[in-house]
């Protein structure tokens, strides 16, 4: 079999689909994007699809080792998104030539049924609680939310307890009956997230995520020694190269690897490997479509590690497209009590409605990030 064709499509709300095509007919999906990057990562994909062109699509590892190791310069959000989305299309296709899914290539399931996360509250953390009945109605007993809105590097009492207060209204209303992440999202400096975590010991949030930034990693160690919350992260980083350092040095009891942005599946069962041998906990990162979210699954069905699988259904960046729109076998990821069963079907297990993919692509977004400033004007981590 030898590869013929790589088109992107980028598309609502903010993704950006890959199809590889090939001499015998089979076509594989794959969703490389960066959010706000899209069109950067399009063309890293597509300069990347011109060396794949009669290549042997069976042969992943070599792909996925040539295109990371041969120009020089590699890692980083943009090209690892790149090799993502080729990578996840690469095992569509072998799971499909060999008409089984993904999983049992990978050997095969260690649970039937994968338990997910709903995103709750915002960009700006509100409504949380009648958020939260709402998607308990229809068996979710587990959500993430924003912890704070912008936060100053040194900031105030009255900014702390304005973000504690709308937790501490989650467990006054709903008390344990739900259990819930509280995403920094980067937005806290390393000076103000021991301030802030102090204050929300007590309303037992279920993880902490990205308490610093990723470039702060070093403060992971410092923080999980003051705290009884369990951190996690792992978005913002995007190879086994950058895991291990962060493993080594401890701290971190959750990781959280994106599939689109972390090298693919190639890439993120090694890293859930790596996290088994540390005794952490695996929650793939996935704010994003269909392709993203059964990669996610994928890996979570092979790995005894996994605890938690994010998915976007719902979520507040959704806007113009969901995830089910562009998917055919929209049962695929039927919500039981909040888990998500073994996908059946060959490959990733998601099949594309390419005429959808077609039409909605004529109205490509340019999602961006909003940019958030302090209000002495200085730009604040959105
Ligand atoms: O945990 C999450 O889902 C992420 O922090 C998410 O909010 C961001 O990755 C966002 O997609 C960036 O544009
Ligand atoms: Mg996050």
């Amino acid at each position: 079999m030898k590869i013929t064709k790589l088109t992107t499509y980028r598309l609502p709300p903010r993704w950006m689909f890959v199809k590889i095509e090939t001499d015998e007919g089979i076509v594989g999906w794959g969703e490389p994007v960066i959010e706000g990057r899209a069109r950067t990562v399009e063309t890293a994909v597509i300069e990347m699809g011109e060396t794949l062109i009669g290549q042997d699509p069976s042969r992943i590892n070599d792909i996925w080792q040539t295109l990371y190791r041969s120009n020089f310069y590699r890692g980083g959000p943009i090209l690892m998104s790149a090799i993502a989305g080729i990578d996840q299309a690469l095992w569509d296709i072998k799971g499909k030539a060999l008409g089984v899914p993904v999983y049992e290539l990978l050997g095969g399931l260690v649970r039937d049924k994968m338990k997910t996360y709903s995103w709750v509250g915002g960009d700006r953390p509100d409504d949380i609680v009648e958020h939260m009945k709402k998607l308990m109605a229809v068996g979710f007993d587990t959500f993430k939310m924003n912890g704070c809105e912008e936060m100053g590097i040194v900031d105030t009492a009255r900014a702390v307890d304005k973000a504690v207060a709308k937790i501490g209204e989650i467990r006054a209303k709903l008390g344990n009956a739900v259990d819930f992440g509280l995403d920094f999202h980067g937005r806290v400096s390393a000076p103000m997230a021991p301030v802030l975590i102090k204050e929300l010991e007590p309303f037992r949030p279920l993880f902490i995520e990205e308490p610093v930034l990723a470039e702060q990693a070093e403060y992971y160690p410092r923080l999980a020694e003051r705290t009884f919350i369990p951190i996690a992260a792992g978005e913002r980083m995007f190879s086994r190269f950058e895991f291990k350092r962060v493993f080594a040095q401890s701290g971190l009891s959750i990781v959280q690897p994106d599939l689109s942005h972390a090298g693919g599946i190639t890439e993120c069962v090694k890293i859930a490997s790596m996290a088994e041998a540390y005794d952490i906990a695996l929650a793939p990162h996935c704010p994003l479509g269909p392709i993203a979210l059964a990669s996610c699954l994928h890996v979570d069905f092979v790995s005894r590690n996994a605890v938690l699988q994010e998915q976007s259904m719902g979520i507040h960046y959704n806007q113009g497209g969901e995830v089910n729109d562009y998917v055919k076998n929209k049962d695929v990821f039927k919500f039981d009590n909040g888990h998500i069963h073994a996908m059946k079907g060959p490959g990733l297990g998601v099949e594309i409605d390419e005429e959808v993919v077609i039409e909605r692509s004529k109205q490509a977004p340019d999602w961006h990030n909003p940019v958030w400033r302090h209000p002495d004007g200085a730009v604040a981590e959105w």
